[in-house]
């Protein structure tokens, strides 16, 4: 049975990155992936503005929706304080398989604990099954129309606090409209935009940082 994609990536990534090195993982996957075949990672551009906003929570727990190969929770998680932890969501078996080699192999799966399932399954078990307070930092890089719908879920969980920062990818490619009038016209959040481009790409698009107010 031939490989998919994201075999690919990952084996790349064995072949060519240093175990135990998240650093030389995200650099592989984007050197992989800009010269070869162009994937859904978040990507340097984007990443550069994702490990700011980390850096800017410092989480002692984060949530990432949408997990695909790991690069984002290995780039997440190798900025994580000690004791920190990311809980990534991915629904797609096949993806979870090469995010979890991706995950350990980067050396940060005593960081990272993977979910498999949907958001809105996994995101209401998040307190009484995963042992989650409330959540520092949330990395929304999931099914685009379901960003409204699980923020507003968050909301319900009780999951996010006074401070709390969600960072939502795509919010222009391929778009996140309903996400973007969502909290920009909440009086519960505070929100910045970071204009930049598709991962690997010269095509528009965007992040949104919403900051809960409480
Ligand atoms: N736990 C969960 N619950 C529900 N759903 C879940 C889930 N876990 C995963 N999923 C399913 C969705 O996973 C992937 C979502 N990401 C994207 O679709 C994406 C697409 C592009 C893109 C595509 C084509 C172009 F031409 C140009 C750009 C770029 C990006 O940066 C993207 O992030
Ligand atoms: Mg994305």
């Amino acid at each position: 049975m031939n490989q998919s994609k994201e075999q690919r990536i990952l084996n790349f990534v064995l072949q060519n990155a240093v175990r135990g090195d998240p650093c030389s993982v995200v650099d592989a996957i984007d050197k992989y992936c800009s010269q070869k075949e162009w994937a859904m990672n978040v990507g340097d551009e984007k990443g550069k503005i994702l490990d700011k906003t980390v850096e800017e929570a410092n989480p002692s727990v984060a949530l990432e929706l949408g997990t695909y190969c790991g690069y984002s929770a290995v780039r997440i998680s190798r900025l994580l304080k000690a004791g920190a932890r990311l809980l990534t969501v991915e629904f797609n078996p096949e993806f979870a398989a090469v995010a979890k080699q991706m995950i350990e192999f980067a050396g940060v799966q005593d960081k990272v604990k993977l979910l498999e399932g949907p958001s809105e399954e996994i995101i209401p078990q998040l307190k009484k099954k995963y042992e989650v307070d409330t959540l520092d930092f949330v990395f929304l890089d999931h099914w685009k129309d379901r960003y409204t719908p699980d923020t507003k879920l968050l909301q319900e969980c009780n999951l996010l606090r006074k401070g709390s920062i969600l960072l939502a990818d795509n919010v222009i490619f391929p778009g996140a409209p309903d996400f973007l009038n969502y909290v920009r016209k909440s009086p519960h959040f505070q929100c910045t935009n970071y204009p930049s481009h598709l991962e690997y790409m010269q095509v528009e698009d965007a992040m949104e940082k919403a900051v809960f107010l409480g």
